[in-house]
């Protein structure tokens, strides 16, 4: 197992290809296709499409009726076979082939030497500019026929090679979860197209060997058709389109190319290309394996699929591609904030679902209960002062006045002025009740009960003394909504959540209602920064708001000696950025530790290298070496196993993200004396870190 071969972590490199098209000359776009081939080769593609009917061109009309051009093509397909011999990739070209009486539209995969699979196009377009029906058959419903002609081959003792011909998911057997299925331009355009039924048979990756001509709006319309096969089969679908040099008779032709990974696009090609043009990706085929594991809807529809009566099962046949396994890069892109999108259109259209979700959320639960006070302690840090412009605009939203909300700050040893005198300037300017308990004299008789070292005057700031102060200000909370008929509302977010930073039961562990219970630290920052650019409060909030924005995450536990920086809670439990990365790739794709050190390098290794949310501050920019990465990963597997416990006894809040929620009864089950053991271990071996070589990947896991 290589740590960096994208091959051994789950990926497969997959080209679509668009080449110069020389219409009817079969012989000379032989020469392109291989051409570009090689170059798929060297890059170490797994799987190279071209577009439909490249060997011969597309739209040559009745030509493609003529037997000069009929031969050629078989000439030039022997030509491409014989040549792959040396080649890595799982060729698939288009070419008219007649099979008994009459003429297929057909996708031919090639690979080393031989024809895996001749697969002909299901759905022909007979209408408006198409005219396909007058020289293609469409094929039989039933599959399963087996071609034999001289251009397939045949074995050292001139034994002739046949070939399947009929729809076919080719698995590659030593890349586990890799198996392909074939559209062919039009059967994607169709309401059950086979790329449906190939998926539901097992293929990961589809292929579309196209050759749409290009109109005004139709890119927009195959990128819609791309898009959602991938995401409603659980695919990577792979578009190519014929391009330059098809003919411009009545038509014309941009060449595009695309891959969409369930609904996301990974790689798109320049479009109208003067030249050959490879759009090159990798495919994250554990991220397909463990979707379909999870949502078992997908097997179900294809036990629907495949009762009697039904369409009968695509068949498979298995190729070995023997991949290089070193390190050849990664061709895609790894966000650094799994949960905060780049792009500021999207990030604008996260955030205010995420802050509607939160505010909808407290709405139903304020108006349910009959109208109680909302009660909350504001420390003048994000969380606190996230939750509490939630429960502002739920008060606005419910047409009660802002005082009902009962704003408390509770100094203890360590609060320092900057965040009490922001908590306190929020507060105001939002115009809701506010009042200070300084919890010092109580926490001070608890130390003495407790005969803590610290109240006989030893400078020992421990567990018990942070959480004496978190306890105290939950019990005041607590008792203040007794007292003035509030609920208190929840502050911690679901990175604490997943670390156990947060006091449990007596502590910001407890309230009556959480709002922030499914949002990820790295989110908090941008909500905050999105309700202040969208005017959700004054300029004077958003003032202050930016201020709080600035201020280092701090628990303000434990007191800064004169010269010394304020305790720092990423210096214990490690920096979000990558914590909140690991939480994603564990939660929502449970992925192996090595494979999320694996995605985070790609991600955090190079400060400078991608793009970063709209807002976030340039000075704030980090990046982590691999070290630093299994350094933190290592801390998070052994605090996220430990601190179930504070999970399964959670308040209830609403699930927010997509990437999960950590309560047991939202989205996440463990139980609370599991061990990270297992975790660890794969961690450690995979960087040869004490425990010697990892083992090798056992092989048919992902099938
Ligand atoms: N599986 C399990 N099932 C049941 N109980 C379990 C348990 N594992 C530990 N325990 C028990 O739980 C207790 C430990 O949990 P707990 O009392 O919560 O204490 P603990 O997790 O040790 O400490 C809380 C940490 O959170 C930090 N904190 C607190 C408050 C706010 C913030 C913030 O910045 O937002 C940070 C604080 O600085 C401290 O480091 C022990 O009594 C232990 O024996
Ligand atoms: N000085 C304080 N006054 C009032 N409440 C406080 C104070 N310090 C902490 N709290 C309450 O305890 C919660 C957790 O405290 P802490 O500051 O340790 O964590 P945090 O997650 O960084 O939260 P925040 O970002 O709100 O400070 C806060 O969200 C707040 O509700
Ligand atoms: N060659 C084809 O099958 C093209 C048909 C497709 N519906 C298109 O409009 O692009």
């Amino acid at each position: 197992m290589e740590f960096r071969s994208i091959y051994d972590q789950g990926f497969a490199r997959v080209a679509a290809v668009t080449i110069p098209s020389h219409p009817a000359q079969p012989a000379r776009n032989a020469e392109e296709i291989l051409l570009a081939a090689h170059e798929c080769s060297e890059r170490g593609v797994a799987v190279a499409v071209f577009p439909e009917l490249c060997v011969s061109g597309y739209a040559i009309d009745d030509l493609l009726l003529q037997d000069v051009l009929l031969d050629g093509v078989e000439a030039a397909l022997d030509r491409i076979r014989e040549a792959s011999r040396d080649l890595l990739p799982l060729l698939v070209v288009g070419a008219p082939l007649r099979v008994g009486s009459r003429l297929y539209n057909c996708a031919v995969a090639i690979h080393r030497g031989r024809v895996a699979a001749v697969v002909p196009k299901q759905h022909l377009p007979t209408y408006r500019e198409f005219y396909e029906k007058r020289y293609f058959a469409v094929p039989a419903p039933s599959t399963g026929t087996r071609i034999e002609r001289p251009w397939l081959g045949a074995d050292e003792a001139g034994r002739p090679f046949s070939a399947r011909f009929g729809a076919t998911v080719i698995d590659v057997e030593d890349v586990p979860g890799l198996a392909v299925g074939i559209d062919i331009c039009e059967d994607m355009w169709v309401p059950v197209p086979p790329s449906s039924l190939a998926a539901l048979a097992g293929a990961t990756v589809i292929v579309n060997l196209s050759a749409s001509p290009i109109t005004v709006g139709r890119a927009e319309d195959r990128r819609l058709l791309v898009r959602s096969a991938s995401a409603r089969t659980n695919t990577a679908y792979v578009y190519c389109a014929a391009g330059q040099g098809e003919s411009t008779t009545d038509l014309s032709w941009d060449g595009q190319t695309m891959v969409y990974e369930m609904g996301d696009l990974l790689a798109e090609g320049e479009r109208f290309p003067d030249g050959a043009r490879l759009t090159v990706a990798d495919v994250d085929l554990d991220r397909l394996r463990q979707e379909r594991l999870r949502q078992g809807s997908f097997d179900d529809n294809a036990q629907t699929f495949g009762a009697p009566g039904s369409w009968p099962p695509v068949p498979r046949l298995g190729i070995r591609l023997d991949p290089p396994r070193g390190d050849i890069g990664l061709e895609r892109v790894v966000d650094r904030f799994p949960f905060v999108p780049d792009d500021p259109e999207r990030l604008s259209q996260d955030c205010y679902e995420a802050y509607n979700i939160q505010v909808s959320g407290l709405e139903k639960r304020l108006r349910a209960i009959g109208a109680p006070k909302a009660v909350i302690g504001v420390s003048g840090g994000l969380d606190s002062t996230h939750a509490l412009i939630v429960a502002a605009k739920a008060m606005d939203r419910l047409g009660r006045p802002r005082s009902d909300i009962l704003a408390y700050t509770l100094p203890g040893f360590a609060t320092s002025e900057r965040t009490r005198t922001n908590a306190t300037l929020l507060c105001e300017r939002l115009g809701v009740s506010f009042e200070e308990i300084d919890i010092t004299p109580a926490a001070r008789q608890m130390l003495a009960d407790l005969r803590h070292p610290w109240a006989e005057g030893a400078d020992d700031y421990d567990v018990t003394f942070e959480n004496v102060q978190a306890g105290l200000r939950t019990d005041y909370l607590f008792r203040l909504a007794n007292h003035h008929s509030g609920i208190v509302i929840g502050t911690g977010d679901l990175s604490e959540l997943a670390l156990g930073w947060c006091t449990y039961g007596v502590g910001d562990q407890m309230s009556h209602y959480a709002v922030n219970t499914g949002v990820p630290k790295t989110m908090i920052q941008h909500l905050i920064r999105w309700v202040v650019a969208s005017g959700q409060f004054s300029g004077e909030v958003g003032e202050v708001l930016l201020s709080i924005l600035d201020t280092e995450i701090t628990p303000e536990l434990i007191p800064t000696k004169p010269g010394e920086a304020p305790q720092s809670t990423e210096a214990s439990i490690g920096p979000y950025n990558l914590q909140d990365f690991t939480l994603y790739y564990l939660l929502r794709r449970g992925y192996r530790p090595s494979k999320i050190a694996f995605l985070a390098e790609h991600a955090w290794a190079d400060a400078e290298a991608g793009s970063w949310p709209t807002g976030f501050p340039a000075d704030k920019r980090a990046a982590y070496s691999l070290e630093e990465i299994v350094r933190w990963e290592r801390l998070f597997l052994r605090r996220f196993f430990a601190n179930q416990f504070k999970r399964t006894a959670i308040p209830n809040g609403p699930k927010v993200m997509a990437g999960g929620s950590l309560s047991p009864r939202g989205d996440w089950r463990m139980p609370a004396d599991a061990s990270a053991e297992e975790w660890l271990a794969e961690l450690e071996g995979i960087l040869g870190n004490g425990t010697g070589p990892a083992a090798p990947r056992a092989k048919g896991r992902w099938s």
